[in-house]
């Protein structure tokens, strides 16, 4: 079975007040803990940005592509991102991680990817009660349903949940899904930021 790893770096970072991506943890630019979380499961890697950022990512040995948002949802949020390289590379499934989750380990994703059936569009995992959709694998169709979404103007990616089969998988540990999206979170997690 074929998996695509789409890492979502399209964002602004507004709460962070500089690229999320490039933010380091132990030396490491955050969105290489995506990567490298993603790298034992995936054939290829599309890491999906903005002109902005575009040419400051490196693949980290893996078959990768970097590209924008289609034209139409660009800079419409998540899943434009996820939509863009669906559009981009057809494939069954996608594996989707943020740039902004440095303590996320290979381990989740191995967790989810037990979970891949015919009988279900999406397999999400729920972290003390709460849906973790952009840590998540979507299979192609719900390309569709993205669309739909994105045409209406919602910007939401539970509503896409609510048109899908989703395999919700409850996991206890909750380190690997800390989500940095401001310097406080970074203080608190990571601690002061090099001078
Ligand atoms: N391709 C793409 N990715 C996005 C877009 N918006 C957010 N992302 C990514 O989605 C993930 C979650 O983003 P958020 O933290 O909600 O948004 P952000 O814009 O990065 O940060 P804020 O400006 O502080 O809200 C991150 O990996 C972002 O890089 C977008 O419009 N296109």
């Amino acid at each position: 079975m074929k998996l695509i790893g789409i890492v979502l770096a399209g964002g602004k970072s507004r709460r962070f007040g500089s690229p999320k991506a490039f933010a380091s943890k132990d030396n490491k630019a955050f969105y290489t803990y995506s990567i490298n979380a993603l790298k034992p499961y995936i054939s290829r890697l599309v890491i999906v940005t903005n002109p902005e950022l575009e040419t400051n990512f490196t693949s980290e040995n893996i078959t990768s592509d970097i590209i924008q948002d289609v034209n139409e949802y660009t800079g419409q949020g998540p899943l434009a991102g996820i939509y863009s390289a669906m559009d981009r590379y057809v494939g069954e499934w996608y594996i989707v991680l943020p740039i902004d989750v440095p303590f996320i380990e290979s381990s989740v994703i191995e967790r989810l990817i037990e979970q891949i059936s015919p009988e279900v569009d999406a397999i999400v995992p729920v972290v003390a009660g709460k849906l973790q959709p952009l840590i998540s694998i979507y299979q192609f169709n719900v390309k569709q349903i993205i669309q739909e979404q994105l045409d209406s103007g919602s910007r939401s990616v539970k509503s896409v949940l609510d048109n899908c089969r989703v395999k919700y998988v409850a996991i206890d540990e909750a380190e690997p899904f800390v989500n940095i999206n401001s310097q406080l979170d970074y203080e608190h997690y990571i601690g002061k930021q090099n001078e």
